[in-house]
């Protein structure tokens, strides 16, 4: 599979990289920068630091590259996102997208993509987050008004969006289990908050020094409660699931797609 990464030097783009270097079944063909940054022109695998150049570019005009990929890997931003969508679409290319930040609005524009082209996004790609998921879904469905469901969340200080896009993908799989709608999810902890409101779900964020990635659900009962958590100690595990994303894609028809298709589950 020829691919593209957007974002090579940033730190989920740069690890994408050096897991795609590596695979049999990939060739990386450029990786995409902002406009008029320094390192537009130099070798891929030097800006990504895979150990050895590539043999192609770095360039910040995706257009003039993008009929050379197969597959399209992004990890950047919301803004920059939707401009790949469009090119994605436009070209005919499957695209991962693992980027998170969306509105609703935004959402569906991935989901309508998968009429025209292969899509699939993927707001956490690692293996044992989404198996996490099921375990959620599970004690959700068994349990459904007997307990208080609370989401706690840590990333690094340099995170942009707050709750995560895997809390409110796992807030979603929950509020789906107690048949409800995602507006019943509340966000609770700040000064002057009202107590718990009963049937809802409560998002908390926690931003401090490089934590790679945490969240633990609190299933709260009466006289006990369960806590299942994950955590990452880097990046690599969603690096490696984006890259296993990406070959899913081989071939596909359009579609919009889930890690869950990837993984089986
Ligand atoms: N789905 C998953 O499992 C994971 C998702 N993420 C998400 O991935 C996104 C990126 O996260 P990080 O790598 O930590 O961010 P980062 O800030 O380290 O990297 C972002 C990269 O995007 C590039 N970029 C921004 N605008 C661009 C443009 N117009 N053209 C080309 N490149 C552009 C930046 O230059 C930078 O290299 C975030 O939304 C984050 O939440 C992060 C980790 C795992
Ligand atoms: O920014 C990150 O680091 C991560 N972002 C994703 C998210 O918003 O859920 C996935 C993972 O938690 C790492």
């Amino acid at each position: 599979m020829k691919v593209i990464v957007i974002g090579p030097r940033g730190k989920m783009g740069k690890l994408i990289t050096q897991v795609a270097a590596s695979r049999d079944d990939m060739k990386l063909v450029a990786g995409i920068a902002p406009k008029g940054r320094d390192y537009v022109g130099m070798d891929l695998g030097t800006v990504a630091m895979t150990g050895s150049e590539l043999g192609v570019p770095v360039t910040d005009d995706l257009a003039g590259v993008i009929d050379s990929c197969d597959v399209i890997i992004d990890f950047s931003t919301k803004e920059m996102a939707m401009e790949v969508l469009d090119l994605a679409i436009a070209h005919k290319k499957a695209l991962v997208c693992g980027s998170t930040g969306f509105s609703a609005e935004e959402m569906k524009r991935f989901e309508d993509a998968g009429k025209q082209i292969p899509m699939l996004y993927a707001a956490n790609t690692s293996k044992l987050v989404n198996i996490m998921n099921k375990l959620l879904e599970l004690v959700t469905t068994t349990l459904k008004d007997e307990i208080d469901i609370e989401i706690l969340e840590m990333h690094d200080q340099w995170k942009k969006d707050a709750p995560s896009g895997t809390s409110k993908e796992m807030g979603e799989i929950m509020a789906h289990a107690l048949g409800k709608e995602l507006s019943n999810i509340a966000v609770y902890g700040r000064e002057g908050e009202s107590p718990r409101e009963p049937g809802t779900i409560g998002y908390h964020s926690l931003r401090a020094g490089n934590i790679p990635s945490s969240h633990t659900v609190f299933f709260g009962g009466m006289g006990e409660r369960l806590e299942i958590t994950h955590h990452s100690y880097n990046w690599e595990c969603f690096a490696r699931g984006a890259c296993d994303c990406a070959a899913y894609l081989d071939g596909k028809a359009p579609g919009f797609y889930s890690i869950k298709d990837v993984l089986g589950l």
